[in-house]
């Protein structure tokens, strides 16, 4: 009797045993399967498994988005979509405002509305400086570089902007000429609004002085890159120059924060106020320090916050003072 009990206590177990075994290495392989880089998510029941891999998936997105740090507002977090308590350190991305965030979905789309849809491929020219200001386009997909030439034809990268933009702004509301140049840097989606159109939307919906805003916020932070430059050091100047962009049209990829510069890389050295071979010679040393990753006519920035930290002058772990 007490043996029959024993076994078959035993063997109750044993198949639990087996079960948890099995529940375990099925949730593995499921996690496995879809965190292969999200890192561990913690053991779940069986049934949670499909909803643990779509979890991992989310967390990987929550945080590249969430580590993609410009405001270094560091906090503990934990997975709000799937409630599963995942705990970590993550830190909130302060991406710049633009006329897309200041506006509500009908307006946004009244403004849509009253121009038409265009595509541009990669280089080409959308605005040129010096050019009556006839239009704005308000940008709906990809990237686009702008630049000012000198008297000597030699050119300046002076930013990136992405969707939610609306381009030509500065000439429309000004009545000027163009101040700059603008061209596609990746394949870019827009509606082109003529200048008439667009004045009289801005004052319908009291929007002048916000895109005017805009613009002096923009002009802002670029001075104050300028002034922060004089006083770093090369490596510090680059990587200003590169969290500024991240700001202004970063994505999340699977590496971490991809800016599509649209440009050779090289061209980041003008933004940098520093030579190529320089700025070549620090991209490589970032990239040894696992800070980014330079791409053609890409960069990758792998580590948001410590490449924010050498921004600021910081000295970091495995990059050479
Ligand atoms: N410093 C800048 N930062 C961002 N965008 C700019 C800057 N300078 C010019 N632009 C944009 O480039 C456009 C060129 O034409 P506009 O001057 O009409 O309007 C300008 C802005 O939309």
């Amino acid at each position: 009797m007490f043996r029959a009990c024993h076994r078959a206590d035993t063997s109750l177990k044993e198949s639990r045993q087996d079960r948890r075994r099995d529940r375990l290495l099925r949730t593995l392989a499921l996690t496995h399967a879809g965190a292969a880089r999200a890192g561990p998510i913690g053991i779940r029941p069986a049934a949670d498994a499909q909803r643990a891999a779509d979890c991992a998936e989310r967390h990987r997105l929550v945080e590249i988005s969430l580590g993609a740090a410009l405001s270094a507002t560091r906090h503990r977090g934990s997975c709000r979509s799937c409630r599963c308590r995942r705990r970590g350190l993550m830190v909130s991305m302060r991406q710049r405002r633009n006329f897309r965030d200041s506006v509500t979905d009908e307006i946004w789309n009244e403004l849509l509305l009253l121009g038409h849809r265009k595509l541009f491929r990669p280089g080409h020219i959308l605005l040129h400086q010096g050019a009556d200001a006839s239009s704005v386009i308000v940008l709906t997909e990809g990237i686009v570089r702008v630049w000012q030439s000198d008297d000597q034809g030699r050119s300046l990268t002076m930013t990136l902007r992405g969707p939610g933009e609306v381009l030509g702004e500065y000439g429309v509301l000004l009545e000027r000429r163009r101040s700059a140049s603008v061209a596609a840097s990746t394949r870019c989606a827009g509606h082109t609004v003529s200048a008439a159109a667009f004045q009289r939307f801005a004052e319908r919906h009291h929007l002048t002085a916000t895109v005017l805003q805009l613009a002096v916020e923009r002009l802002e932070q670029r001075e104050h890159l300028d002034a922060g430059l004089a006083h770093l050091r090369p490596e510090s100047r680059l990587a200003a120059v590169l969290v500024a962009l991240a700001a202004e049209v970063g994505s999340p990829s699977a590496e971490g924060i991809r800016v599509d510069l649209g440009m050779p890389r090289e061209h980041l050295a003008v933004m940098a106020s520093m030579s190529r071979s320089l700025a070549l010679q620090v991209l490589r040393q970032l990239q040894a320090a696992g800070l980014v990753l330079p791409g053609r006519q890409h960069v990758t920035i792998v580590d948001l916050p410590k490449l924010t930290a050498v921004a600021a002058g910081e000295s970091v772990q495995g990059l050479k003072p």
